[in-house]
C-alpha cells in the first residue's frame, strides 16, 4: 500500500482519476475488456466528475463497472440511492459501459444477493476504487470487520456512527430516516481487485485515516486490511492526512 498526499483536494481528485483512467485502459489494451468497481459517497463525487471527462477517450462499452453498497429497501429514484447516485455521476457519461446495480429493493434479497454474489465471483477485477467512513468501515464492512470467510455480497447491519454520518452529508434528512441495513461488498472481495484506488479527502477523515492507516491491521479499523494489498494507492488531501506523523 502506498499513500500520496495531493496538494488539495482538486489535485487529490485529478490524480486519483488519471490513475484509475490508466489503469482501466491498460487493462482493455492487455484483455480488450475491464472490470471495475466503484464507490460512492461525497468522497467521490469530484474524482467521479473527472475520471468521465470525455476528453480521457476511455471506451467505456468495453468496461464493466459494479458498485460496493446500496441501502436495503431504497429505489433506485430516492436521492440517497448509490445507484442512483452512480447512474447520474458514472453511468450517464459514460456511454456504453455495462453498470451491475445492486438491486437492494429487490422482492427477492437473497436471490438479488446469490446472483451479484455468483457473478462477481466468475469476474476478474482489474480496479476497485473505494473510501473509507469515518469509523473506517469499507464499503459497508463496518467495525469489527471480517477480513475473511465472506461471500462477496452480503447483508449487514449498518453503524450509527455511519448513518449519523449520511445525515451529517445531508443524504437524509434525519437519523430515522437512514436505513438501519444494507447490502455490501464484503472485504475478501474488494481484496481480489488486482489495484484499489482508495479516495479519502476532508478533515472528518483525519482520525479514521490515522487508525486505518499507521497502526496495526485490525478489524476495529476495517480499511486497515488495505495495508495488506499489494498494489493499493491511498490518496489524501493535507486535511485528511493531518493527524499522519509525516504530513
Ligand atoms: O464518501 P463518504 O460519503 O465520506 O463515505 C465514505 C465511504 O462510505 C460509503 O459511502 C459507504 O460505503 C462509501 O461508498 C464511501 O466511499
Amino acid at each position: 500500500m502506498k499513500i500520496i498526499v495531493a496538494d488539495d483536494r482538486e489535485a487529490l481528485d485529478t490524480q486519483a482519476a488519471k490513475m484509475g483512467i490508466e489503469t482501466i485502459k491498460s487493462a482493455i489494451e492487455r484483455n480488450g475488456h475491464a472490470t471495475i468497481i466503484l464507490a460512492t459517497g461525497t468522497s467521490q463525487v469530484g474524482m467521479l466528475e473527472r475520471l468521465v471527462d470525455p476528453e480521457n477517450e476511455v471506451p467505456w462499452d468495453k468496461v464493466t463497472a459494479y458498485h460496493l453498497d446500496e441501502y436495503v429497501g431504497v429505489g433506485e429514484d430516492n436521492p440517497a440511492s448509490f445507484r442512483g447516485y452512480l447512474r447520474e455521476r458514472f453511468v450517464d457519461h459514460a456511454p456504453g459501459v455495462e453498470f451491475v446495480p445492486i438491486n437492494a429493493d429487490a422482492d427477492d434479497i437473497v436471490e438479488e444477493l446469490t446472483k451479484l454474489s455468483e457473478r462477481i465471483q466468475a469476474a476478474k477485477i482489474d480496479l476497485c476504487f473505494c473510501g473509507i467512513g469515518e469509523n473506517c468501515h469499507l464499503a459497508f464492512n463496518e467495525p469489527p470487520a471480517n477480513f475473511e470467510g465472506a461471500a462477496p455480497f452480503t447483508g449487514v447491519q449498518l453503524d450509527d456512527v455511519s448513518r449519523v454520518q449520511q445525515v451529517k452529508e445531508g443524504w437524509y434528512t434525519d437519523l430515522d430516516s437512514v436505513p438501519r441495513t444494507a447490502i455490501s461488498m464484503s472485504i475478501s472481495q474488494m481484496m481480489k481487485a488486482e489495484k484499489i484506488i482508495c479516495v479519502v479527502p476532508d478533515e472528518r477523515k483525519a482520525t479514521a485515516v490515522k487508525n486505518a492507516f499507521t497502526g496495526d491491521v485490525d478489524p476495529q479499523y476495517p480499511a486497515s486490511i488495505l495495508q495488506k494489498h499489494p498494489n493499493c494507492v491511498v490518496f489524501l488531501d493535507p486535511e485528511s492526512a493531518g493527524l499522519l506523523e509525516t504530513a
